[in-house]
């Protein structure tokens, strides 16, 4: 990125694509017709907001390289779009501290440093095409940022454009046209390769990798495929050999390679592998730059060893005046332009802005790359009880600090298929969301739990005639605790609740049986010898302290034994009134448990 920012605003027709989609409907198709739905429920969340509901605050989604218009649209129905195109790195960052998203393509570095600077603001990075080589993963997830692409609107426009790529190189295409440009007519200097019988080693069998399988069957050639993660099953429905790399590389009279830049395939194509190579081998390369160690792919063209290379993609882009591959007869260049069709950017820009929305929805995005997919369904049947184990993580670690060796027990009528990860991070959440700033959501939850080295072990028991997916939910832990009345027999720290009629409660508590709503605002729990009249003195205590009382719940291990009391109240008792209550005489211990009215 250099030179200024060219910030413009990108606001156009803002809801009129909502009424477009809706007249589509009744011819649409099933893909379309999804579409249509996700599209409507943003334009409900746009009529939300223009009505000014409550807790609707639109999101500012920055948009740092072209985006295509429908795209555009389609953010600016759910949030405040800023279009922000060559920023320097500077403005970058100063940018993204007042984003909650940002969208990309390849040409924007999304490094720790743009986390660091958006201190916490930045929900969502979306990238406008497939590879996200661009984009420091581990700082997202660290940061409980989403990382959302665009993995299939592109995929025929980089398929199309390896097979053109492979066709000019045959048929010298750029080089006679450049050559006419010069006024010159070579025909006896420019005799090319025919294609059809030729073997095309496809290195990555993925979406693009396949595409090009298909249409260099079209021209005729033979195809074989190297992919360590591709299915038997789906090149042989494609009429494709799978091979391994070294046969591959011995067998390919053409190498399109496909495959994503990662620590394995980094430089993968080097000195050995060219070496092993044929020496009319062309290497065809619209995946990455950096799968291809540049000096050893020069030096095997000096040497004789391959034919060719026909390159979309760089190490580093642009490509500086030093690269060894830039000028040279036998290597023609495009700049990244595999994605680069109308269509495609269209497309993209459709998937990625309806993914980011998705996304800042706080709902699961199909192409999230750091996050677990949970359907939407499940997500609104544990909804309730994510909220539960929120809250019951708050509560116990309120009662017991530094949690370590965690149990959470979750009562199911399906063990077997019950996806825990949604309740996983939100107890998670619940149990450091006190002791941190940053946001704890299903992107980082296992990973901040593994860096405060809090170990949770689930177990799922059968719940038998209920109907909900999840009946129950326990907590224990081993912690360190101020208040004995939460432990258990075991001396661990012991939650349980339920959600009744939609809203959390606390069932168990220690070796108490309670029924305390834990639906927000604040709690005073107080252990007590059961005896006539506390109830009343402790009443007296908080109304000398001006604090009003909404709820009270005694749970008993028997008639005169031990009690525990919950008192919800408006107000937070003082230092003072919280220590008029624990010092009447039935009192044995009390403390105060803070509850969050809302959750993430
Ligand atoms: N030039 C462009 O403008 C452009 C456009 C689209 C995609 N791309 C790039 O093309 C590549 C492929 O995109 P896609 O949409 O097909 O992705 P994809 O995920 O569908 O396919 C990638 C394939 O590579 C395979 N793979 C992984 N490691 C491998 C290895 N060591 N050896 C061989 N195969 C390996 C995977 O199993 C997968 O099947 C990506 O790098 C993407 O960024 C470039
Ligand atoms: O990975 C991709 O999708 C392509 O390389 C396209 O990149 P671009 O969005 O920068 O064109």
């Amino acid at each position: 990125m250099n030179g200024s920012a060219r910030v413009a605003s990108c606001g156009r027709r803002a809801v009129r694509g909502r009424h477009a989609a809706s007249c589509r409907a009744p011819g649409a198709s099933r893909a379309s017709r999804s579409r249509m739905a996700r599209h409507q429920a943003i334009a409900d969340d746009l009529d939300k907001a223009s009505l000014g509901a409550p807790g609707f605050e639109r999101p500012t989604v920055l948009v740092a390289e072209k985006l295509g218009a429908a795209g555009i649209e389609l953010l600016e129905q759910y949030g405040n779009v800023e279009c922000a195109y060559g920023m320097s790195e500077a403005e970058l960052l100063e940018k993204v501290a007042e984003s909650d998203a940002i969208i990309v393509r390849s040409g924007t570095q999304v490094t720790k440093e743009v986390f660091a600077a958006s201190k916490g603001r930045l929900r969502v990075v979306g990238r406008a095409g497939v590879g996200i080589d661009n984009v420091d993963l581990h700082a997202a997830t660290q940061n409980g940022c989403v990382v959302v692409n665009a993995p299939t609107a592109n995929t025929v426009a980089a398929a199309e454009h390896g097979i053109a790529l492979m066709c000019s190189f045959a048929r010298n295409v750029a080089q006679a046209d450049a050559s006419m440009r010069q006024g010159k007519w070579e025909r006896s200097a420019l005799v090319g390769v025919s294609l059809v019988d030729k073997t095309i080693a496809i290195m990555g069998f993925g979406k693009v990798g396949s595409e090009v399988a298909r249409r260099a069957q079209g021209l005729g050639m033979k195809v074989i495929a190297h992919d360590p993660y591709a299915s038997a099953d789906k090149a042989k429905a494609l009429g494709v050999e799978l091979v391994d790399f070294d046969e591959a590389v011995a067998r390919g009279d053409f190498f399109s390679l496909h495959m994503p830049l990662t620590p394995t395939t980094d430089k993968m194509f080097n000195a050995e592998v060219f070496r092993a190579m044929k020496p009319n081998a062309v290497v065809i390369n619209v995946a990455r730059g950096g799968v291809i160690n540049d000096n050893d792919l020069a030096a095997a063209l000096d040497a004789g060893e391959i034919a060719g290379a026909a390159l979309d993609v760089y190490t580093v882009e642009p490509p500086p005046a030093d690269n060894p591959l830039v000028g040279r007869p036998n290597v023609i260049l495009t700049p990244h332009l595999g994605a680069s069709t109308v269509e495609a950017q269209e497309g993209v820009a459709v998937e990625v802005a309806e993914a980011v929305v998705t996304a800042l929805r706080g709902e699961p995005a199909p192409s999230a790359i750091n996050a677990p997919m949970v359907s939407s369904e499940l997500m609104k049947e544990l909804m309730p009880y994510a909220d539960l184990i929120h809250k019951l993580g708050i509560v116990a670690t309120q009662l017991g600090k530094n949690p370590k060796k965690v149990n959470v027990t979750y009562k199911t009528q399906a063990p077997d298929d019950l996806d825990t990860r949604l309740l996983r991070a939100n107890l998670v959440k619940g149990l450091v969301e006190h002791t941190t700033n940053a946001t704890v959501n299903l992107v980082n939850a296992d990973l901040v739990a593994e860096e405060r080295q809090i170990e949770i072990l689930e177990t799922k028991s059968t719940a038998t005639g209920k109907t909900d997916l999840v009946s129950g939910v326990e907590v224990s832990m081993t912690a360190e605790s101020d208040f004995p009345s939460a432990l258990n027999k075991k001396g661990k720290i012991f939650v349980g609740g339920k959600v009744k009629d939609g809203e959390p409660y606390l069932t168990k508590l220690g070796d108490f049986e309670l029924d305390v709503n834990l639906s927000g605002g604040c709690l005073m729990l107080c252990r007590q010898s059961d005896q006539p009249g506390v109830i009343a003195k402790v009443g007296t205590q908080l109304a000398a302290g001006g604090i009003n009382v909404s709820f009270m719940t005694v749970g008993r291990t028997g008639p005169r034994e031990d009690a525990m009391m919950v008192i919800g109240v408006d107000e937070k008792p003082t230092q003072e009134t919280a220590a008029a209550v624990s010092a009447i005489d039935a009192i044995k211990e009390s403390v105060l448990v803070d509850l969050p009215m809302t959750f993430f």
